[in-house]
């Protein structure tokens, strides 16, 4: 039984080594929550709360999360005892929204729940993989640049590259990649920046044989996607527009995608982002671990789950200094010629350093 004795909610803010860029608009700095509960014989569990400090991917910031978790959540949380961390996701279903601010803390009790069985998390996910494949974001509008990037991505062994698009910037932008590229696995991330008034021009980009083109409708579409992708040969792959089990049931249905990015954070948490995994399965999707700049807490969970079999492609999975000088977890996650080892020790493999948290930490908060 996981019975949790208090939480410390934590805000840590770190650089990125370098700005990070889509058509809308440059993270050059991230903020995250971090999440601690202790049970009462000492264990602790960590979670880390993706949600950025303004709403440009979803509507959900590191203010109202820590509004959500401090106020809602973690009073539920001390209160009740839970047999396993699947019961968080239906003891908060009446939390309407909020799925970021509910995964930093379910997440927490699987790390927690996984060290008291004395087995990894992959394990008792039901992970079949003990080392995962990484795929490099190439988060720049500009050639040099983006080319810049490609050849270290390459030479570090990332197996396939993620290039940020927008109408203004597409056909020419991957051509001018694919010419020194041309054998290297690519896809496109949109994030929602085109319509369906663009289909020539999504169309145009099926010479190129991508291997996905990522969310490129409405952030919450599911209907228009599947008018799309009857006119386009590249697979489109979802990920703003899935955020819980339904959405995954509804793109399905419809034809909406055949590929589903997974993201623990948008979806609510573990248990839901496993079940969505589950449900490509069944219905013959491919789906990946999306990444979200994160820290390394939130990465170990993004290992733990990219174990899972029906993850064929490589995620937006990288090392502890893909992003940072230094992350805030120690060990380090490292990767090795675009591999990345799952942990095989009881619980997250992953702790806080908190040396290096104590630098980056502004603000923390008790709550018991
Ligand atoms: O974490 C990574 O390595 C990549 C993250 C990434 O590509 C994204 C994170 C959050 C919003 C987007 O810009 C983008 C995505 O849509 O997948
Ligand atoms: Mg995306």
């Amino acid at each position: 039984m996981i019975d949790i004795e208090k939480a410390q909610v934590s805000i840590v803010s770190i650089p990125l080594k370098k700005p990070f860029s889509t058509h809308l608009g440059v993270v050059r700095e991230r903020e995250a929550i971090m999440i601690e509960l202790w049970d009462r014989e000492g264990e602790v569990g960590y979670g880390e709360t993706v949600a950025f400090s303004s709403p440009w991917y979803t509507e959900e910031t590191v203010k109202t999360a820590y509004h959500i978790q401090k106020d809602f959540i973690l009073p539920m949380v001390l209160k009740k005892k839970f047999a396993h961390p699947r019961e968080f996701a239906c003891e908060f279903s009446s939390l309407r929204g909020n799925p970021m601010a509910k995964s930093g803390v379910e997440t927490a009790l699987w790390d927690l729940y996984a060290k008291k069985q004395g087995q990894s998390l992959s394990r008792i996910l039901g992970g079949t993989r003990n080392e995962v494949r990484a795929g490099a974001v190439v988060a720049t509008q500009d050639v040099t640049e983006a080319l810049k990037q490609i050849e270290q991505f390459t030479e570090q062994g990332f197996e396939r590259m993620k290039l940020k698009i927008s109408p203004a910037n597409d056909r020419q932008f991957i051509q001018a990649i694919r010419k020194e590229y041309p054998k290297t696995p690519l896809m496109v991330d949109a994030n929602s920046a085109y319509t369906l008034e663009d289909i020539d021009q999504l169309r145009a980009l099926d010479e190129f044989e991508l291997l996905m083109i990522e969310q490129p409708l409405g952030t919450t579409d599911i209907v228009e996607h599947a008018i799309l992708q009857k006119q386009i040969n590249t697979p489109i792959c979802l990920d703003e527009s899935i955020t819980n089990v339904h959405d995954a049931k509804s793109a399905i249905q419809l034809g909406s995608c055949q590929i589903i990015n997974i993201k623990i954070g948008r979806v609510g948490g573990l248990a839901i982002a496993k079940q969505i995994h589950d449900l490509c399965q069944e219905h013959q999707l491919q789906a990946w671990c999306g990444g979200m700049i994160e820290f390394g807490i939130s990465k170990a969970y993004n290992l733990a789950l990219a174990s899972l079999p029906g993850f064929t492609l490589p995620g937006d999975l990288s090392s502890s200094t893909h992003y940072w000088q230094e992350d805030i977890i120690t060990p380090a996650i490292e990767m090795e010629q675009g591999k990345i080892s799952v942990p095989t020790v009881p619980g997250l493999g992953f702790s806080i350093n908190e040396r290096r948290f104590d630098e980056v930490c502004v603000h923390k908060e008790m709550i018991k």
